[in-house]
């Protein structure tokens, strides 16, 4: 399978103005240069307040920024990108008052015109869900209506995938379910971005992005990362490669 660049990021820089009179102006992301492929997993990983969220915000086109942000050779917010992408946003963005399979139902019908959704059974199959799928999504666990966030947006059939720490909370039974959908993804062809906390979860992802105080301090392979830093668990490589080692 052939990949493409799904993401292009060059000078990348997010100032947001704060204060009374919104004239303080603070740098989140500074000057990042990288790119995304298709059929990969890029991880997003960072301490809290790094930038992880700004940078996808930026991706899915909902942060203004400035330099240069493509997806699929479309500046990011393009309409045109409008289905080709899924976003799964750090809170669980689902209807509360419907049921699973109506929140489903709901979104496959949102994305019809701009993709060709998945039918609601096949992502009450992938994510293991099927008997949950008459309950009203206020009745759900955390975990299970991030299942179904996390549904919403995959029913779409989206060519870029960005999720903000979809697996936080969860546990290791439902995590590495989700991590096995993750792959599947990519290995069907679209781009995935995803951040996490779990630094074990690094060792899953095809590419590394490290974040700190809004700069990539270090880029590569999980492999490489721990060649790099000469650890041999990815929560030290990363304290190391935090504490200095470049890309
Ligand atoms: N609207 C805003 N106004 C002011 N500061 C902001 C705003 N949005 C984000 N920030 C700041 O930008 C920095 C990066 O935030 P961001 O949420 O992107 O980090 P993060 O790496 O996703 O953090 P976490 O892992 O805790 O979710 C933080 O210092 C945050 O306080």
């Amino acid at each position: 399978m052939s990949t493409v660049t799904a993401v292009q990021v060059n000078g990348l820089k997010v100032s947001i103005s704060s204060g009374f009179s919104r004239k303080k102006t603070k740098t989140i992301l500074h000057d990042l240069d990288f790119t995304v492929e298709t059929g990969k997993i890029t991880g997003l990983l960072g301490p809290s307040g790094s930038g992880k969220t700004t940078l996808m915000r930026a991706i899915v086109g909902v942060q203004n920024f400035d330099g240069t942000l493509e997806v699929f050779d479309q500046p990011a917010g393009a309409a045109s990108l409008r289905g080709k992408i899924g976003y799964v946003t750090q809170n669980a963005s689902v209807y509360h008052d419907l049921s699973v399979i109506e929140n489903l139902k709901y979104f496959g019908a949102l994305a019809k015109g701009t993709s060709t959704p998945r039918t609601p059974e096949k992502i009450l199959e992938v994510l293991d869900i099927a008997d949950l799928a008459q309950r009203q999504v206020s009745t759900l666990s955390g975990g299970q209506r991030g299942r179904v966030s996390l549904g919403c947006a995959l029913i779409a059939s989206p060519e870029l995938l960005v999720m903000d720490e979809p697996t936080v909370g969860l546990d290791p039974i439902t995590r590495q379910a989700l991590w096995e959908e993750f792959t599947t993804i990519a290995k069907a062809g679209a781009g995935v971005v995803i951040s996490s906390h779990v630094l074990e979860e690094a060792a899953r992802c095809d590419n590394l992005i490290l974040l700190r105080d809004g700069r990539i301090i270090w880029r590569g392979t999980p492999t490489r990362l721990l060649e790099d830093t000469g650890k041999s668990s990815y929560e030290d490589a990363f304290l190391a490669a935090i504490d200095g080692v470049r890309s």
